[in-house]
């Protein structure tokens, strides 16, 4: 399978020494993003903060960056991102922003140019909503949360 695409990436202002997001395999899924913090930024158990990355991209219509969190940060430390995977849209313009939280027992200090989380892109189908009256019947019905049971 070879999809490809070009995706444009820059800089922020004041941002020149922040690492662009990069795959550090070769068949890695994830560009991993860096944090453009000014100042270690302390998250402190249960605390949340928005995470600069000191970058903004614009991609084809079609896709979609999924944020997602880094496995290693994550198990050793609790970092996780509170709403992942979190979108970015094909339209936004803005810098991307990384949702960090603690959920471990010790304050973690972000640094500067840390590499927090990572950024994975996916093609998004183009889909029409089309209202009906019924639906089409499967087994499975309304059946969920569970019903198939666990064994
Ligand atoms: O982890 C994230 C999630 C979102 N965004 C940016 C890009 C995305 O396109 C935009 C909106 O995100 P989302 O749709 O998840 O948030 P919302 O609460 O629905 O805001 P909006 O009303 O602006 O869509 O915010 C980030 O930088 N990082
Ligand atoms: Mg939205």
């Amino acid at each position: 399978m070879n999809l490809s695409f070009e995706v444009q990436i820059n800089r922020l202002a004041g941002n020149e020494d922040i690492e662009l997001p990069r795959k550090m395999s070769e068949l890695a899924s994830g560009f991993d993003l860096y944090a453009a913090v000014t100042e270690d930024m302390v998250l402190v158990p249960g605390q949340r903060a928005l995470v600069p990355t000191g970058i903004a991209i614009a991609m084809p219509g079609g896709l979609e960056a999924q944020i997602r969190p880094r496995s290693g940060l994550a198990f050793k430390h609790g970092i996780t991102c509170l709403n992942t995977p979190g979108t970015i849209d094909a339209d936004y313009r803005g810098e991307i922003k990384v949702l960090l939280i603690n959920l471990g027992q010790e304050p973690f200090a972000i640094k500067r140019n840390e590499r927090i989380a990572q950024m994975v892109f996916q093609v998004v189908p183009e889909v029409d909503l089309v209202q009906v009256d019924k639906l089409s019947d499967t087994v499975r019905g309304a059946g969920g949360f569970g019903h198939t049971g666990t064994k």
